[in-house]
């Protein structure tokens, strides 16, 4: 089967997704989430399986917020990576880092305690990278903010965010926290099966989570979008890629060939960021002008990747910070999987059909031609 496409690769409990159910996380419909829930509800919720209560989300963001602080020896790496690597990048070798300083137990008895350090670590990997490199400063990772989100777009931006630039990055991150067997927590959970460590699971989610065909896939939508002044011209330059067979970043998904449930709650929230006096709202007309093209053109419907692209972009943030932003979210996913991975593990190894050539005798190498 080409991509594994339709293949039931194991059981989860954690999110519905193609299931006809909409998409749930633990049971709660994904909008209700992104709108009415923080990202540390959320990520409670997919590591523990229930909603927190209030004491139970106080600990935990206190936790999380005690993660921020990063090992100097971490520092140092940061500091020794070179301002030209991939933000992706930076972010998989920090993360092995803060895994050689600070190993997860053999018995991963301190799961819990290694992904809510986690979630603390990785905002603070990308902000101290950059600070470090593009304005020469090693950054504080103190801060009054009390949410991930908020947290994230105050170091970036250096100044206090809008509240709708908080409640859309909160809402952001809930809308990629989690989504079933995708390539990276599947890749992610074949690590886990090994018995491998947390950090080892979350590498190779960073590394599977890069390329562009997966959560890579909103840098380059929104670049696409860039290009155009005018909606005529997108519009004409979707038919010549479509001429030439050509894909748009964004567009299609292997679960869903209608609709993919996170893309209506992105749209609006992009609507809502192009009132900010610093966005250009020309961008959105085209972003839904190419939308609607490749919709009755094609049947394709936009992913989530199509406008999260335009909501950083409009927050103002570096194109190439987009995925990594997406580690800082699906990391929830990706540990849940872990998870209930090790707690009926067995080894995930499937087969394949040989394709190769019939057995025949060993040359030695003096009468190789
Ligand atoms: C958070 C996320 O990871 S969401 C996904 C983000 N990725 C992207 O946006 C990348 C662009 N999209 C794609 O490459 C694909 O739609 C994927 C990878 C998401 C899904 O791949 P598959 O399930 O294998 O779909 P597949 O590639 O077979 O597409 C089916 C048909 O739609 C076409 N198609 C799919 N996506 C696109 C696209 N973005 N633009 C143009 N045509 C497309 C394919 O060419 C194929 O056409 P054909 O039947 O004439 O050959
Ligand atoms: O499910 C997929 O294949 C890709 C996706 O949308 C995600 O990982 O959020």
């Amino acid at each position: 089967m080409s991509g594994l496409a339709g293949v039931i690769a194991g059981e989860s409990s954690i999110c519905t997704c193609g299931t006809g159910q909409g998409l749930n996380y633990r049971g709660y419909d994904i909008a209700d989430l992104a709108l009415k829930a923080d990202f540390e509800e959320v990520a409670y919720l997919l590591l523990v399986g229930e909603l927190p209560n209030e004491a139970q989300l106080k600990d935990f963001r206190r936790k999380i917020i005690a993660g921020r602080e990063l090992p100097i020896s971490v520092k140092n790496v940061l500091k020794s990576i070179p301002a030209s690597s991939h933000p992706m990048d930076v972010m998989k070798t920090a993360t092995s880092a803060l895994g050689c300083v600070e190993p997860e137990a053999e018995d991963f008895s301190d799961q819990m305690a290694k992904i809510i350090r986690l979630l603390g670590a990785f905002p603070s990997f990308l902000v101290y990278w950059h600070h470090w490199h593009k304005n020469g400063k090693e950054i504080c990772l103190k801060s009054e903010e009390t949410t991930i989100a908020g947290f994230i777009l105050e170091r970036l931006k250096e100044k206090k965010p809008f509240d709708v630039e908080v409640k859309a990055m909160n809402a952001m991150l809930t809308l990629y926290a989690e989504h079933e067997f995708n390539a990276s927590t599947f890749a992610n959970r074949i690590t886990a099966s090994t018995l491998s460590d947390i950090y080892s699971c979350m590498t190779t989610g960073i590394g599977t989570l890069k390329g562009h065909l997966h959560g890579g896939a909103n840098e380059v939508a929104i670049k696409f979008v860039l290009q155009f002044d005018n909606v005529e011209h997108a519009l004409k330059s979707v038919d010549e890629l479509f001429a030439k067979k050509e894909k748009i970043m964004g567009f299609g998904h292997r679960v869903y060939r209608n609709l993919d449930p996170r893309s209506p709650v992105g749209f609006e929230l992009a609507n809502e960021l192009k009132e900010l006096e610093t966005s250009d709202k020309k961008l959105f007309d085209i972003a839904k002008a190419i939308r609607d093209k490749v919709k009755a053109d094609k049947g394709l419907p936009d992913n989530i990747d199509f406008f999260g692209g335009l909501i950083y972009h409009y927050m103002e943030i570096e194109r190439l910070y987009y995925t990594p932003l997406f580690i800082m979210s699906r990391a929830a996913g990706w540990a849940a999987h872990a998870f209930e991975q090790r707690a009926n593990n067995r080894i995930i190894r499937p087969s394949s059909t040989y394709t190769g050539p019939d057995p025949k005798p060993f040359v030695p190498l003096k009468d190789r031609k």
